[in-house]
């Protein structure tokens, strides 16, 4: 026998489940605590006293700002809210036809090579592209959305606060209050969560020393599947596949959901690869989606989301997570459905980009191995 054969077998991490790759500074995902918590704030108090502003100045600054830093930082977003006249025009191009989220990777990928810090790495630059992208992203999802319902771009509103700027930027008009605190909720919650697929791809072209505008286009590519950041809108269309009117909604869940499960379908919003007895944000949205359910006056919303969320615990013993409240409340609030996963990149911008400075603070390219289990080496 040669060395070779007799070497054991490595062991294999398919999915890299259950691997540490590496150490973070920006948030703590606890499955056993269910807790989640950024640079050390629990996110259910960030979301309960915080904006979504404070909140992306925590995740870049490791501290929350205070009266003075938070009145700078705010003047730079809505001095950056406008949509790039460039942008607009290259998103004109791009049919209606395309998927949201393709526009948003289009975007993101032009807003970088239009950046005058294009090709500088710096941590300033990098703070400067991040704090860009943040302030832009509102103008791109609401434009995209308004350009498919055949209406005009809106202008962004300076008086505003960013959750209620993205709500007048994608309808034309100011959103009522509860509205307001119930998006800004869920962009808290959607800003940061370690190393996700999307966040971990971001860190994997960052880690070749590539630019941190094609980190975040291959992240939003990442977002875009239904295993994960697609999911809320895959929600959504469960919930439009059941029928939301007429009928008993609960026997109607309940037989689409036995159906779904025979026919070996993974349900949407529901199970995490971290997380295996809940997610930790749920109930926060699920309080913000109640809102939304009470202001709308949808009660079938509720009994939809309850039927299958109980059915699936039953059932499987597989609880929902983020997306599954989150795709209803953006319903509610008048989304198109795919806008939603678009509205999750805006959040989540926040926190790919903490995750590109930090991984280039002390950088390592992220190279794991393979075995190979291909034919021998033969001859032609
Ligand atoms: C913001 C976010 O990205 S949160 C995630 C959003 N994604 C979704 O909601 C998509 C639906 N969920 C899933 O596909 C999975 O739960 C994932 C991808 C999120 C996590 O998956 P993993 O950790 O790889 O678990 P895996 O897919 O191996 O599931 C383990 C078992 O639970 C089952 N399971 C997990 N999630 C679901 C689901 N949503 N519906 C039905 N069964 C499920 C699997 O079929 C598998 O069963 P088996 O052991 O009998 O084969
Ligand atoms: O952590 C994950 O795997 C997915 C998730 O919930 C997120 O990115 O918010």
């Amino acid at each position: 026998m040669t060395a070779e054969t007799t070497a054991p077998a490595p062991q294999i991490h398919k999915g890299l489940a259950g691997v540490v790759v590496d150490t973070t500074r920006i948030s703590k995902v606890n499955p056993d605590t269910n807790s989640l918590l950024y640079r050390g704030y629990p996110v259910q108090e960030l979301a309960a006293k915080c904006s979504f502003e404070q909140v992306a100045y925590l995740l870049w600054n490791g501290e929350l700002p205070d009266a003075e830093q938070l009145a700078a930082f705010t003047a730079r977003e809505r001095a950056g809210r406008a949509l790039d006249p460039v942008v607009k025009t290259v998103i004109d191009t791009l049919p209606t036809t395309a998927h949201p989220m393709d526009i948003c990777r289009t975007a993101a990928s032009v807003i970088g090579a239009r950046h005058p810090l294009a090709e500088d790495s710096s941590p300033e630059a990098n703070l400067s592209k991040a704090m860009d992208l943040f302030a832009a992203f509102p103008a791109v999802v609401a434009y995209d959305q308004r350009r498919r319902r055949g209406q005009q771009l809106v202008e962004p509103r300076g008086d505003l606060g960013y959750a209620a700027n993205f709500l007048w930027m994608s309808f034309g008009e100011e959103a009522a209050e509860d509205v307001v605190e119930a998006f800004n909720t869920s962009m808290i919650l959607y800003a940061e969560h370690s190393f996700n697929a999307s966040t971990f791809t971001a860190r994997v072209v960052t880690s070749t020393l590539s630019d941190l505008h094609s980190a975040v286009t291959g992240a939003i590519g990442a977002l875009k599947g239904p295993l994960h950041g697609g999911a809320n809108e895959a929600v959504m269309e469960t919930f439009e596949q059941i029928g939301l009117e007429g009928g008993n909604l609960t026997e109607r869940a309940t037989a689409w959901l036995e159906d779904a499960l025979a026919s070996k379908k993974k349900i949407m919003g529901f199970g995490h690869r971290v997380y295996k007895h809940g997610d930790s944000r749920v109930p926060t949205m699920k309080a913000a989606l109640d809102k939304m359910v009470a202001h709308y006056n949808r009660p079938e919303i509720s009994e939809l989301y309850d039927a299958l969320a109980a059915g699936m615990h039953q059932r499987k013993n597989i609880e929902p997570n983020l997306d599954y409240p989150a795709g209803p409340a953006y319903h509610l609030m008048g989304f198109d459905t795919g806008t939603f996963t678009p509205i999750f990149v805006a959040s989540r911008i926040t926190g790919w980009t903490a995750h590109i400075m930090e991984q280039l603070e002390a950088n390592s390219l992220i190279r794991p191995l393979s075995e190979y289990t291909g034919p021998d080496q033969r001859s032609l």
